[in-house]
């Protein structure tokens, strides 16, 4: 298998951890959108919002999804990239489609560990916890309907890793 892999799940549920850990698995390159657009515009996500609105950011995140596919990669998406049909639809085209999925309690926890609050700007104005209650809900679907494999992401980043191997080979004997 060539395809690229896109890893999408919310803010948390280790897209960027367990991507890159896959990333060095399977001896594909890493890349991020986040970090893409951080690096090509010189703006942290919150500078993005500030300038230009959730709207400017998920333009430019729908660019830099396209800019960084190729083949023999692990893509890891920003928690909002399914929020977009278009991005779905080149998602699911291009390559394999991984949904990490983890409740909202654990996402917060670990949100409210680690905040990174430049690349994380609040999405409702309101606590953590409530927030990812709130985007679960108006994105569980969208995260499932795009996915071609869900992974349970509360398990650890290695053994998280390990059952994406098997679930990308069980697919690939189809
Ligand atoms: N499987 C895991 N077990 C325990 N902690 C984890 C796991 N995956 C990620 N984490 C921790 O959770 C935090 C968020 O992880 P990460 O940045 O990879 O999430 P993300 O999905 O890329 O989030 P974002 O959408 O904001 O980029 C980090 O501190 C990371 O160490
Ligand atoms: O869940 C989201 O909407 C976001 C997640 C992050 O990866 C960043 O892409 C940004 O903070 C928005
Ligand atoms: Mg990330």
């Amino acid at each position: 298998m060539t395809q690229p892999i896109f890893m999408v799940g919310a803010r948390g549920a280790g897209k960027t951890t367990v991507g890159k850990a896959l990333a060095r698995a399977l001896g594909y390159q890493f890349t991020d959108t986040d970090v893409f657009m951080q690096q090509t515009t010189g703006l942290s996500v919150a500078e993005v919002v500030a300038r230009e609105g959730w709207a400017g950011f998920r333009q430019r995140e729908s660019d830099a999804l396209k800019a960084v596919t190729a083949p023999r990669t692990v893509v890891a998406t920003g928690g909002g990239a399914v929020l977009s049909a278009e991005n779905r639809a080149f998602m699911r085209a291009a390559g394999q489609v991984i949904y990490l999925r983890a409740p909202a309690g654990t996402l917060a926890h670990r949100l409210e560990e680690y905040p990174l609050d430049a690349q994380r700007p609040t999405l409702t104005g309101k606590p953590i916890a409530e927030e990812m209650v709130e985007v679960l809900a108006a994105r569980e679907a969208l995260y499932q309907d795009v996915a071609h494999h869900v992974l349970d992401a509360t398990a650890s980043p290695e053994e998280i890793v390990a059952a994406i191997q098997r679930s990308l080979n069980a697919g690939a004997l189809e």
